[in-house]
């Protein structure tokens, strides 16, 4: 077997009635919240696929049922320490990730430093192999009139 693989991720969630949304397991204030079984972090949840993408091991809904009142209201860092932890039983280790978050607000800029911290512990790797950027789609689409919020993630496991 080769020392690399390759995941990638996508996820989007509706924005509904709150006063904060969770991203990359930070806390970010915002005039409305996601529609969600947990906690509706689209970086993580785009990550967990990432993960089980280059693992070959399904997808997040496989691993975490969102019929499952276990995971109603859950912190998705969970999800992800699981799937960093299926990949150590198998012999591997995050080498990079790197993900976009696409929306029109909040403005995720201001929170990066935070995010790459949060996730770096949990996937546990350096800081600087993290990475996470923002896009809005110009007004354009669901992201554009702030219906939602998506994320995609890539990431490289090594042996
Ligand atoms: N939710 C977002 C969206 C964008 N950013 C930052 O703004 C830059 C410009 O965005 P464009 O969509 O006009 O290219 C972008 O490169 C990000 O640095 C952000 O922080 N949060
Ligand atoms: C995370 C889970 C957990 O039940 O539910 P949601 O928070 O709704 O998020 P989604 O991105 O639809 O992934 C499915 C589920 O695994």
């Amino acid at each position: 077997m080769t020392g690399i693989r390759i995941g990638q991720g996508f996820d989007v969630h509706a924005f509904g009635d709150g006063d904060h949304i969770v991203l990359g397991g930070v806390r970010i204030a915002h005039d409305r919240g996601v529609v969600a079984h947990s906690d509706g972090d689209v970086a993580i949840h785009a990550l967990c696929d990432a993960l089980l993408g280059a693992l070959a091991l399904g997808d997040i809904g496989q691993h975490f049922p969102p019929t499952d009142a276990r995971w109603k209201d859950a912190d998705s860092r969970t999800f992800l320490r699981h799937c960093v932890a299926l990949a150590a039983q198998r012999g591997w280790r995050v080498g990079n990730a790197d993900v976009t978050v696409i929306c029109e607000r909040p403005k995720v800029g201001p929170h990066a430093g935070a995010i790459r911290e949060c996730l770096a512990a949990d996937m546990g790797v350096e800081m600087d192999a993290v990475s996470i950027k923002a896009t809005t789609t110009e007004r354009l689409g669901f992201t554009g009139r702030g219906e939602g919020i998506a994320a995609q993630a890539v990431v490289l496991l090594v042996r």
